[in-house]
């Protein structure tokens, strides 16, 4: 008699010989129960801050950047800019890896409805204040999350949007993810930080993970530029998720291959190491950078889910959630049909009224009217396309002729913070 393993193999080889075969949107895609996750796209915000401390230390004022090294010349520029790429490197392992630790493999995550929020905060020491999230379905085809991760005390924002597009070819899942986020801190300094593309390794083993590849930059308002470039297993240091960042003192540096003043290495969901561009060729006196697993991932609190309304996500999910959890595919898809027609209801009166939806929080802003932030100064600094185009595109390349299309115009996501001011029936 086959065993459930036996039954699971052979659904699962079924699976990924028609997802190879699939060319249309994968999340229309039945997955075998197992490799379906309870939880929510509109959840993945979160992921940007769950070292909370990481992201509140970049604006301590005065705080140095240890290690320091003493052949280095240390602006309060140069070190706020340390923190943050200290901070961008912890958000890795919770972005790419929190699946494979909660759940043993990468899983398909729900896909959310359009208006769907998920809300929650970090509460601090004092006088450290509250950390905020709050992340937004702000469009349904294509899906994109929006989020803003803001603390008042310690006059830190963060806001981003994503989209993440899968392409399958010979039976690996790639995925170009659009959007960026921008990182406020206090009154002026700014940063744009983009988004790696990723793949999806061990399908075939039916055990998958996220390994990340291609490059993510992080452009400063005071110039100073990162290149992080991310390599997995069978790449020069074989290790899986790998990473080598490059500070500089600005694109230009970068550009004319001048000595970096940092490079940082290792891997993002382990240890990584610093020397400064002096020591790099020699690998002199490293010193530690980053320890992904000395601390845990600091959870946000989420309100239980009967004070929820039924436009958040832990709420509205909750039936298919447990069917996913009982692994009951009938149940799944039953309490999914439930959903999905409440929606299609939703998107029909709103047709023949002739009123769509309103997004929430976030609004769509053409970038030559986008004066809420500082995209186009740091995105041109660091000599990125402007357009709608995957994160990190070099403005003027083949790569960016290959994405646009004629009638494109850019657009992006952009927090409207008298908005959540205003919000009447969402609560934290
Ligand atoms: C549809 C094919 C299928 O179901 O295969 C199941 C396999 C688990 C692989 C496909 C899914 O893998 C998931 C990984 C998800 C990304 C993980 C992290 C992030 C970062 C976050 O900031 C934004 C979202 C993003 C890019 C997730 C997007 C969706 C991904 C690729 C899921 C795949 C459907």
């Amino acid at each position: 008699s086959s065993s459930s393993t036996d039954v699971a193999n052979f659904t699962w080889t079924k699976f990924i010989k028609n997802i190879a075969s699939f060319k249309g949107d994968l999340s229309s895609l039945t997955a075998p129960p197992f490799i379906l996750s309870p939880v929510s796209l509109t959840e993945f915000s979160q992921y940007w801050s769950e070292h909370p401390d990481l992201l509140l230390a970049a604006n301590n004022a005065g705080a140095q950047f240890e290690p320091k090294f003493d052949n280095v010349e240390y602006s309060d520029e140069l070190n706020q800019f340390l923190f943050v790429v200290k901070w961008f490197i912890s958000t890795l392992k919770s972005q790419y890896s929190s699946r494979n630790e909660s759940m043993g493999s990468e899983k398909k995550p729900l896909n959310p409805f359009l208006g769907e929020v998920f809300v929650g905060k970090w509460e601090h020491k004092e006088p450290q204040g509250t950390t905020v999230c709050l992340s937004e379905q702000v469009s349904h085809h294509p899906p994109i999350t929006a989020y803003s991760i803001f603390n008042d005390t310690n006059k830190i924002s963060l806001q981003g949007y994503n989209q993440a597009k899968p392409t399958f070819s010979s039976a690996m899942l790639s995925v170009k993810q659009f959007g960026h986020a921008l990182l406020k801190i206090g009154d002026f300094n700014e940063y744009l930080l983009t988004l790696p593309s990723l793949h999806i390794e061990g399908l075939i083993a039916a055990s998958p993970y996220v390994e990340l590849d291609g490059k993510s930059f992080i452009q400063g308002s005071f110039g100073h530029f990162a290149v992080i470039d991310f390599f997995g297993k069978g790449w020069m240091s074989g290790k899986k998720n790998s990473f080598k960042c490059k500070i500089y003192n600005s694109k230009s540096d970068y550009d004319c291959d001048e000595k970096p003043l940092f490079v940082i290495s290792g891997q993002w969901s382990g240890i990584s190491t610093i020397y400064t561009g002096d020591d790099e060729k020699k690998k002199k006196n490293p010193q530690e950078f980053y320890d992904a697993s000395r601390i845990p991932a600091e959870q946000l609190q989420v309100k239980p889910i009967e004070e929820q309304t039924e436009f958040e996500s832990r709420r509205a999910w909750k039936d298919v959630a447990a069917a996913i959890k009982e692994g009951d595919f009938n149940k799944i898809h039953q309490t999914k049909t439930v959903l999905e027609e409440a929606q299609r209801t939703l998107r029909k009166n709103e047709d023949e009224s002739g009123n769509s939806w309103e997004t929430r929080w976030f609004d769509l802003i053409p970038v030559d009217e986008d004066n809420r932030s500082s995209f186009m100064k740091l995105a041109t600094l660091a000599q990125l396309s402007l357009e709608d185009v995957p994160s990190g595109t070099i403005a003027g390349s083949k790569d960016e002729a290959k994405w646009l299309k004629d009638d494109a115009f850019a657009q992006h996501w952009r927090f409207n913070r008298q908005k959540w001011d205003d919000e009447k029936d969402i609560t934290l």
